[in-house]
């Protein structure tokens, strides 16, 4: 069997990834399997434990760097994120598709352990749009709020070393983009 390909997902918090992933992530012939991370960071109001993230303490993520077990991993805004290698190594010989929604340190050593990952970064119609986004949302407070856009700005910088850049104005239109990119690239995968 095929291995599965390894999708990075990234772009500024609060673009839109998680809702834009709604739309697409259920379809069928994308052979989808979405990477939990596991976090440091507390869990939002209806978020799950195993579903949206593994929420962890420092000193478990620590313990986990210190072993080996991630694929990925960075510190963003104060909290640690990463990859569980196994998980993603497992679905991918199971011939999954194995999406990550991660920032972009985390996405620049995944590039480099995996030259192969298909790389997509999700910006937003404006810097303006992205601010009233993310205060939407109302989960974070001011001061988070400020440094989410701070790095926004940097993490912007980092397009050039994506493949695909897809703008999430209309959701849905953004997520048919999506859809398209894996499409054609397992398409190109089989014929190899
Ligand atoms: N490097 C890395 N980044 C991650 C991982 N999981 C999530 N992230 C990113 O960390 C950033 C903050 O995530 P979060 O606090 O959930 O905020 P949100 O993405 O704005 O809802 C986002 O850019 C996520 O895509 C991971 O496993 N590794
Ligand atoms: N295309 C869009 N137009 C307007 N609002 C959007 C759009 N996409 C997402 N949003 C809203 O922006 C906020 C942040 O979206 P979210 O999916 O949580 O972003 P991310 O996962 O990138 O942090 C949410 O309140 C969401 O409903």
């Amino acid at each position: 069997m095929k291995r599965g390909l390894l999708i990075i997902l990234s772009g500024p918090s609060g673009v839109g990834k998680g809702t834009i992933r709604k739309y697409f992530e259920k379809d069928d012939r994308l052979n989808l399997a979405y990477s939990t991370s596991m976090t440091t960071r507390s869990p939002r109001q209806g978020e799950k434990d195993g579903v949206d993230y593994f929420f962890t303490t420092k000193e478990k993520f620590e313990e986990a760097i210190k072993n080996g077990e991630l694929l990925e991993y960075a510190e963003f805004v104060g909290n640690y994120y990463g990859t569980p290698l196994n998980e993603v190594e497992r679905l991918r010989n199971e011939g999954k598709n194995v999406l990550l929604e991660i920032e972009v340190q985390g996405a620049t050593q995944v590039q480099k352990r995996c030259p192969d990952a298909l790389s997509i970064f999700i910006i937003p119609p404006s810097m303006d749009e992205l601010e009233r986004r993310i205060r939407g949302r109302r989960s974070e407070p001011e001061e988070i709020i400020q440094q989410r856009l701070a790095k926004a700005s940097h993490e912007m910088k980092m397009i050039p070393n994506y493949k695909y850049i897809v703008c999430n104005d209309d959701p849905k239109l953004a997520a048919e983009l999506i859809k398209t990119i894996i499409l054609r690239h397992m398409e190109l995968e089989e014929n190899k």
